[in-house]
């Protein structure tokens, strides 16, 4: 706990997540995954009230800071998607509600980190710092086109929602629920409102903070695996807890590889909070707070990344 409370007391910073269903799962890699590079911030988890008692408790033996939110019920659609779809997803906008804290780098529980990413909490505040997304391409693919009608013109260019920094703030919390309400939701839900309602202050940062898989084979010239610091197991069939190999690129080498490097944290008993915080104390008994951002911000993590093969 020393860690986080240091973290805590040093600035009011911290990694947010979203958690229903099985991606606890997830949350509990992802917390194993920033204590493996030595992240100093705490992991608070958004849950929504029907997530179960046991998951939490999973959760806060892991470390995690556990925040109730409440679901958003956008308005109805027309849509494919079912309304639970939409209310997971469109909650994620609670947690610009955070005022505890200062600036929330939120990661969702489908990611891991693989280099310590704690600097990006320097970036100057007044933005929202997000990672481009092919949106063209993809959407194109699912035959869906930027819903005009509702969003107005396509934003300039469109980021992956799944990892964000910015500062909470009520203001922008109270307006981000009252034109949600009269927003019809489109395909890609939060995703697609907030790169509408961000537009003006989203600034972009490298791919390295969120490697949608798809890049893989959408856009390979981009990624340069050795570099990347987050893995976002987005693509169908990517989750590592639920991998399926079915699925389509599923059986690649590199995917198969991330697939393993993730399942390699998730099962280190050593990265478990109690046996971390133990083997901290006693390595480290006056010093175990300071976990500075320098001693993992090498990149050698990722030297491993890379698959033997490439
Ligand atoms: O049953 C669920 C579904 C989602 N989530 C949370 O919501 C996040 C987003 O959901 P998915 O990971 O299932 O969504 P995708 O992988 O398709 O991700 C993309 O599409 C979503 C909306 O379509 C979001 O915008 C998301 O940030 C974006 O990367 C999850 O990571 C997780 O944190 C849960 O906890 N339980
Ligand atoms: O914007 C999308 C999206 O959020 C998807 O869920 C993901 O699988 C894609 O590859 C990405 O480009």
């Amino acid at each position: 706990m020393a860690a986080m409370n240091m973290a805590l007391e040093k600035k009011i910073e911290t990694d947010v997540t979203l958690n229903a269903n099985d991606y606890w799962m997830g949350v509990v890699g992802l917390a194993k995954g920033l204590r493996k590079v030595k992240s100093v911030y705490p992991l608070v988890v958004a849950c929504l009230p029907d997530v179960p008692e046991e998951h939490r408790q999973i959760l806060v033996a892991q470390g995690c800071i556990i925040r109730e939110i409440e679901p958003v019920i956008p308005p109805e659609n027309l849509i494919g998607y079912s309304m639970a779809y939409f209310v997971l997803n469109y909650s994620k906008l609670r947690i610009w509600e955070f005022v505890e804290y200062e600036k929330v780098m939120y990661l969702d529980g489908d990611i891991q980190v693989f280099g310590n990413i704690d600097h990006l909490f320097d970036t100057p505040s007044g933005y929202l710092y997000a990672v481009k997304d092919c949106f063209a391409k993809f959407h194109v693919t699912r035959k869906v086109t930027w819903p005009v009608e509702t969003l107005g013109s396509p934003p300039p260019t469109y980021f992956n929602a799944g990892m964000l920094l910015f500062e909470p703030n009520l203001v922008v919390y109270e307006d981000l629920l009252r034109v949600v309400q009269i927003t019809t939701p489109t395909y890609f839900a939060e995703q697609d409102f907030l790169n509408m309602y961000f537009r003006d202050t989203y600034k972009p940062i490298p791919s390295t903070y969120n490697l949608v898989l798809a890049m893989l084979w959408r856009h390979p010239e981009h990624v340069d695996l050795n570099q990347i610091r987050v893995v976002h197991y987005c693509a169908n069939g990517s989750k590592p807890w639920k991998y399926d190999e079915t699925e389509e690129h599923m059986e690649r080498e590199d995917i198969k590889m991330l697939v393993k490097k993730w399942w390699d944290i998730y099962e280190d008993p050593s990265l478990d909070y109690k046996n971390f915080m133990e083997t901290e104390s006693k390595l480290n008994p006056i010093t175990t707070a300071v976990l500075t951002t320098k001693e993992s911000d090498d990149g050698d993590v990722l030297t491993s990344l890379a698959p033997s093969a490439a």
